[in-house]
């Protein structure tokens, strides 16, 4: 039915005649006519408006063309639907002012129902599907468990996490209490998201790095495996675990279908680490799409190279940057549709 399915035969492992491309945070202020969007709607008016978020997601496909959509939405409006209050603060970052610190406050956290809380997501996926006119498959996320844990507990962004970090160290039984119903949450919302039109979904563990192996396989891995368990038979899974190198032989052996990657990784490493087998995504600097366009393009046909054109999806190893001029983003994907010319 897709008129665009080279990143759905990646995930599949498929023989493909050049990887398939998309970057994450794709929908955003590098674009002008986000920033349009952005000066008239507060942030989370975007997320709750189908029309909006739609609209927003369609955007760089628009523009630069891409192999896959992802919904434009956030990780924290989970949080906001288990009755977390999140604000986001410009040039701040996400704020929550009554972070969870005690056995009691993770007893105030419940389990949603998800139509109720979350229906203007899927009304949204409904909407932008439409709106695709399956050109290309549509992504939706979650944050992963851990990462989300780390917002309600520290209650904003941070280097360390080490607030966070201390509450599951001090208070462990607390803290899977918590971690559990993020992930009950989480798949509840995801498989609603998957009934409404999503083609694959990604789990953003953004802060899973800020662990120890040790401590990653207790309090992050361990939340995310049970997600890609609950979700394997129904669509593909990809599972991006920033700086969490360390962790992908384990996530190598589940049933997700690919496993993102970060630049601090080399691809050689990163083919060795999970196995050779599963489909890989990444992993380009997003700092060097400030490079010279003939470089970057140098580079994405390098980058191509060294993981292979099969089982892999050409990406950025995390969000792309706000200040990356549009034509440089471009220069990113059309490199990618040239490879092989
Ligand atoms: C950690 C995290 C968050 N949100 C997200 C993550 C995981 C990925 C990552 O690590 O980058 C995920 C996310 N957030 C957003 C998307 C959109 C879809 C896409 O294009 O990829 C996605 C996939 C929109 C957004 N989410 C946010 C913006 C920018 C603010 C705005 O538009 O007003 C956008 C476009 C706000 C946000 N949301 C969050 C932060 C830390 C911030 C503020 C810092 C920042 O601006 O990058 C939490």
């Amino acid at each position: 039915m897709l008129k665009n399915d080279l990143f759905l035969r990646a995930l599949k492992g498929e023989t493909v005649q050049r990887p398939p491309v998309w970057m994450m945070r794709q929908a955003g202020r590098y674009l002008p006519e986000f920033r349009e969007l952005r000066d008239k709607y507060d942030f989370f008016t975007r997320c709750e408006t189908p029309e909006l978020a739609a609209e927003i997601t369609v955007q760089p496909i628009r523009r630069i063309a891409p192999d896959a959509a992802i919904l434009f939405s956030d990780i924290l409006v989970v949080p906001r639907a288990m009755g977390i209050h999140v604000e986001l603060k410009d040039n701040l970052g996400p704020i929550i002012p009554n972070p969870i610190r005690s056995l009691a406050d993770v007893h105030k956290v419940y389990v949603p129902d998800v139509n109720e809380t979350l229906g203007y997501v899927f009304d949204a996926v409904k909407l932008t599907k439409e709106m695709l006119n399956d050109e290309v498959p549509l992504i939706g996320f979650a944050g992963s468990p851990w990462t989300i844990f780390c917002y309600a507990v520290e209650g904003k962004g941070s280097k360390s996490f080490d607030t966070a970090k201390g509450f599951c160290f001090s208070n462990p039984a607390a803290a899977h209490t918590l971690l559990q119903k993020i992930t009950d949450t989480t798949i509840l919302y995801l498989k609603e998201k998957i009934k409404s039109g999503v083609n694959a979904v990604q789990i953003f563990d953004s802060w899973g790095g800020m662990l120890s192996p040790v401590d990653y396989q207790e309090f992050s891995w361990k939340y995310i495996n049970q997600i890609v368990d609950a979700l394997a038979d129904i669509t593909p899974v990809i599972v991006f675990g920033k700086g969490c190198w360390f962790a992908l032989g384990d996530m190598g052996k589940s049933r997700a279908s690919a496993l993102g990657v970060d630049w601090t990784c080399s691809a050689r490493n990163a083919r060795y680490l999970s196995g050779g087998n599963i489909t890989l995504q990444g992993n380009f600097d997003p700092s060097r799409l400030l490079s010279p366009i003939p470089t970057i393009k140098k580079m994405v046909h390098e980058m191509i190279d060294e993981f292979g054109k099969d089982k892999y999806i050409v990406n950025l190893g995390h969000g792309i940057l706000p200040n990356i001029p549009v034509d440089h983003a471009k220069a990113f994907i059309d490199a990618v549709k040239e490879y092989g010319n």
